[in-house]
């Protein structure tokens, strides 16, 4: 897997999730239950994995063992206890890393938000688990929210939720992507002036193809 340049990453982190699942529709898709915790984040880096059974001393030593920009993808499966916190946050942000994202629960949401750092979990609960197991970083494949994460697979999210792409698919999928972002800021800004979306789309044409039964995708044309 050749990592993306932090030129690439640069790109991705100024696009929206959803555009770059316009561009390439075979990202995965973890369970759209894992949720941002902190509003208005945009995250984009390889995956590193831990394993944290309501135990969340291993997630507190990853998030200070691992890579600067990555993002530490946390699975506690079937688990009922906060794995991470403002504490784990607080790490993470010292260390440099992209995000944390949870199966699991969180904890300390008004810390998190504090903190900035983009965290996504199933949702919070006040309780946490044990503080055990000594293991860090996992450094195996991992299923987050019912897709499978190897490290070096990138991870992004924003307020829409979650993907999942290797190095290659993220890097095919960005021309595409910020072209989609071109077009739909021209549409919004023209709306903006009053015209419908059907003044700046196939809209019509599309619908009376798809009422024949004929082959035909919404464009824009701007
Ligand atoms: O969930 C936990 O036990 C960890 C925690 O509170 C923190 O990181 O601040
Ligand atoms: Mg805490």
């Amino acid at each position: 897997m050749d990592p993306l340049t932090p030129d690439e990453l640069g790109r991705v982190r100024a696009l929206a999730t959803s555009s770059l699942c316009d561009a390439d529709k075979s990202f995965a898709l973890p369970d759209p239950a894992i949720r941002a915790m902190v509003p208005d984040v945009r995250m984009a880096g390889p995956a590193v994995t831990v394993v944290a059974p309501d135990d969340h001393l291993p997630v507190l030593l990853a998030a200070g063992e691992a890579a600067p920009g990555s993002v530490l993808v946390v699975v506690n499966p079937r688990g009922t206890r906060a794995v991470a916190g403002e504490l784990v946050a607080a790490e993470a942000r010292r260390n440099g890393l992209a995000g944390v994202v949870i199966d699991g629960y969180c904890r300390d949401v008004a810390g998190l938000r504090r903190i900035g750092l983009p965290v996504f979990a199933r949702g919070s609960t006040p309780a946490s688990g044990s503080a055990h197991d000594p293991r860090g970083l996992n450094l195996g494949p991992v299923a987050l929210g019912g897709v499978p994460v190897r490290p070096g697979d990138v991870v992004l999210g924003d307020d829409d939720g979650l993907a999942v792409a290797t190095p290659a698919q993220v890097r095919g999928a960005l021309a595409g992507a910020e072209e989609v972002e071109r077009a739909e800021a021209a549409v919004l800004a023209s709306m903006g002036t009053g015209r419908g979306l059907a003044d700046h789309t196939n809209l019509d044409d599309h619908r009376a193809a798809r009422a024949e039964g004929r082959d035909s995708s919404l464009r824009f044309l701007v």
